[in-house]
C-alpha cells in the first residue's frame, strides 16, 4: 500500500514537471477567426474599395510569443475571387502547406470556403502577413504579425514601450485594373503611388505639414481624429526609450524613414538581432522589417514629425507623415520644424552605406564556410511577343494550375515544366547595357535543391529595357532566412568571393539588389517544402520576376486535403474517392 502511495506521489511530481516544461516549450495556441472581403474604405481621404479582414483595413494585428502556435480560420467572403495569406518571415518549419502562396503551397481558397492556417511562430521578431494571389496585396490585404520573446526570455536590449508601424503605398486605380494594365500589349505601367500609408493611413488631397510649404497650393488637413485616414499618433513620455517596429509591405516604393530631431538605433531586421548602430534616417524596402530604438530626449514642449519618403525611383508621391507627440502636448500641436528632408532619391551611395552597416549581433548563427551549389540569377526586363516581362536567366515565371507542393509530393508529371531552369547565364552577357536580344520565354520550372545542402545565390542586376536604367529589386525568400554575404557593383566575378563576409553577415529573408549591382546570399536547404523566391515589388512578381525552390518534399508530412483540391491534385483526390 505504501509503495503504491509512493508511486502516485512520484507520478504527480513527474507530470507536474512535464506540464510546466510543455508550457515553457510548447507555447500557447492563438486562435483567430477571419473573414476576407472587399470593403468601402478611405485610406487617404478618397473613398475606394479595399481588401479588408473582419471589416478592417489593415487587417488585425497578430501578437504572439515565440513558440506559440497561430491558428487562423480564414473564410473567403469575396464574391468571385480566391484568396490566400502568406505569413511573411515565418519559416513554416514542418508546415509548408501553410505558407499561403497560391499555386505554390496550396490551392486558392474559393469564395465561401474556409481554410485553417496553423503554424508555429518559432522566432521573436517583427513580421507581417499579406495576400499572395494575383495582386491582392496591392488591394490592401495585409496586417502586422508581432512575435514577442518566449515567456521568461529577454531581448538583448531594453525599452520602456513599443510601437508598430506597417508601411504601404496606395493607388487610386484598382488592383484589377493594374493587373490588366501590366498584362496588356503594350504594357501600361502603373506609375508611382498616389499616397504613402502608415498603418493604412495617409493624406492624398491635403497635407499634415501644409503650413511649412509656403509656395505650395496644398491645403492643411482638417482632421478631427475619427477619420479612417487620420494619422496614428505615437504618444511618448519625455526621456523614455521606445522600440519602433517597422515593416514595409509596399507594392512598389522603397522608403526612407526619419523621426525629426531624433536618432534611431537599429537593433533588429526581419526577425534577427543586429549589431546595434545609430542613424538619422533609414531605408526600408518592400518585404523588410526592422526595429529601432529611440529616446524621447528632445525639447518636450514640442512634437516631432515621423516621415516616410520614396527612394530609388523619381518620387511623384508626397511624404507620408505622422506625429511623435510628447506627453502632455496636444496632438494637434504641429512640430516647430518642417518634416525631415530625405536623401536624394537617386543617392544610391547613401543607401548602400546604410545597407552595409547591417551586421549580425555577436553570437548569431554563422553561415557554413563553403557552399555545395551556386545559382547565379540574372535579372532582366524583357519583351515576350511584345509583352513587357521580367525574367531570371531568361525565364519569366508563370505559375501552374496545380500547386507545386502537391504535384511534387505526389509525383504528378505534366503539372509544370520538367526542364530545370538554368543555374547560370551567359558569360559574355553585358549587365551594363540593354540586351541585344530582348526576347525571353515563359517557364514554370523548379530549382530542385538537394536536402541539407548549402546553396549560394548570386542575384545579378542588369540594365532594363531602356538604356542607362537599372532598378532596385528587393528579393524575398520563403521558408528560410539567408545570410547576406555581400553586395557589389557591376558583374559578379569569382574573385568577389574573397570579399564575402563570413564573420558576421546578417540573417534576413529579404535583400535588395542595387542598380547595376549584385548581392550574394547563402542558405541551407533544410526545410522540406516548395518555396518562392521573388522580387517583392508586386507588379514585378506579376510580370514574372521570381523562381521556385523545392527541397526534401518527400519528407513533407500529410498535406491537408483542403490545400490540394484543385488542378491535378484535386483530380487525384477525386479518383481515390471513386475507386
Ligand atoms: O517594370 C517596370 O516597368 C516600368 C518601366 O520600366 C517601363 O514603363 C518600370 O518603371 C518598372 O519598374
Amino acid at each position: 500500500m505504501k509503495d503504491i502511495y509512493k508511486v502516485i506521489v512520484y507520478f504527480c511530481i513527474l507530470s507536474s514537471i512535464l506540464v510546466n516544461k510543455s508550457l515553457v516549450l510548447g507555447g500557447k495556441v492563438r486562435h483567430f477567426k477571419w473573414e476576407v472581403g472587399y470593403i468601402h474604405w478611405s485610406p487617404d481621404g478618397l473613398e475606394g474599395v479595399v481588401l479588408g479582414i473582419n471589416g478592417q483595413f489593415p487587417g488585425p494585428t497578430i501578437r504572439a510569443r515565440a513558440g506559440d502556435t497561430v491558428h487562423v480560420e480564414l473564410t473567403n467572403h469575396l464574391h468571385t475571387e480566391g484568396v490566400v495569406i502568406h505569413w511573411h518571415g515565418i519559416r513554416q518549419i514542418g508546415t509548408p502547406w501553410a505558407d499561403g502562396t497560391a499555386a505554390i503551397s496550396q490551392c486558392a481558397i474559393n469564395p465561401g470556403e474556409t481554410f485553417v492556417y496553423r503554424f508555429e511562430v518559432d522566432k521573436a521578431g517583427t513580421y507581417f502577413y499579406h495576400g499572395h494571389y494575383g495582386m491582392q496585396r496591392s488591394a490592401g490585404l495585409y496586417g502586422s504579425l508581432i512575435v514577442d520573446v518566449a515567456e521568461g526570455e529577454k531581448e538583448p536590449f531594453l525599452y520602456d514601450g513599443d510601437f508598430n508601424i506597417l508601411l504601404s503605398d496606395w493607388w487610386h486605380s484598382s488592383s484589377h485594373e493594374q493587373e490588366v494594365d501590366l498584362s496588356s500589349k503594350p504594357m501600361r505601367w502603373i506609375g508611382e503611388p498616389q499616397t504613402l500609408l502608415i498603418n493604412g493611413r495617409g493624406q492624398y488631397n491635403c497635407s499634415l505639414a501644409a503650413a511649412y510649404f509656403s509656395n505650395s497650393s496644398v491645403s492643411q488637413c482638417n482632421i478631427r481624429g475619427g477619420e479612417q485616414y487620420a494619422p496614428q499618433i505615437l504618444h511618448v513620455h519625455p526621456n523614455k526609450t521606445y522600440r519602433l517596429r517597422i515593416a514595409s509591405t509596399t507594392a512598389l516604393a522603397s522608403l526612407n524613414l526619419a523621426i525629426g530631431n531624433h536618432k534611431m538605433v537599429v537593433v533588429e531586421a526581419d526577425g534577427n538581432y543586429l549589431q546595434p548602430f545609430s542613424v538619422e534616417n533609414m531605408d526600408i524596402y518592400s518585404g523588410e522589417s526592422y526595429s529601432v530604438l529611440f529616446t524621447a530626449d528632445q525639447n518636450p514642449s514640442n512634437n516631432y514629425w515621423i516621415s516616410i519618403s520614396v527612394r530609388g525611383r523619381e518620387p511623384r508621391t508626397p511624404q507620408g507623415l505622422t506625429i511623435l507627440k510628447y506627453h502632455p502636448n496636444s496632438a494637434s500641436k504641429l512640430p516647430k520644424s518642417p518634416p525631415p528632408v530625405a536623401p536624394r532619391w537617386d543617392d544610391y551611395n547613401y543607401s548602400k552605406s546604410f545597407t552595409n552597416k547591417i551586421l549580425a549581433l555577436t553570437g548569431s548563427p554563422k553561415p557554413p564556410t563553403t557552399y555545395n551549389r551556386r545559382i547565379m540569377l540574372l535579372n532582366t526586363q524583357n519583351l515576350i511577343d511584345g509583352y513587357t516581362k521580367w525574367a531570371i536567366n531568361n525565364v519569366s515565371l508563370i505559375l501552374p494550375a496545380t500547386p507545386y507542393l502537391g504535384s511534387i509530393k505526389f509525383g504528378l508529371s505534366n503539372a509544370f515544366d520538367l526542364k530545370t531552369p538554368p543555374d547560370h547565364f551567359s558569360h559574355d552577357y553585358d549587365v551594363m547595357r540593354p540586351a541585344p536580344n530582348q526576347n525571353s520565354s515563359y517557364g514554370s520550372g523548379v530549382y530542385m535543391l538537394s536536402f541539407n545542402t548549402t546553396i549560394d545565390v548570386i542575384l545579378q542586376n542588369a540594365n532594363a529595357l531602356r538604356e542607362n536604367v537599372s532598378e532596385i529589386h528587393p528579393w524575398h525568400l520563403h521558408g528560410h532566412d539567408f545570410w547576406v554575404l555581400g553586395y557589389g557593383e557591376g558583374k559578379f566575378s569569382k574573385k568577389d568571393e574573397e570579399k564575402f563576409n563570413l564573420k558576421n553577415p546578417p540573417l534576413r529573408n529579404t535583400a535588395v539588389i542595387f542598380p547595376f549591382g549584385w548581392t550574394a546570399l547563402r542558405f541551407v536547404a533544410d526545410n522540406p517544402g516548395v518555396w518562392a523566391f521573388h522580387c517583392h515589388i508586386e507588379p514585378h512578381l506579376h510580370m514574372g520576376m521570381g523562381v521556385i525552390f523545392a527541397e526534401g518534399v518527400g519528407r513533407v508530412k500529410k498535406i491537408p486535403t483542403e490545400a490540394l483540391g484543385c488542378g491535378l491534385t484535386g483530380k487525384m483526390l477525386m479518383n481515390n474517392v471513386h475507386k
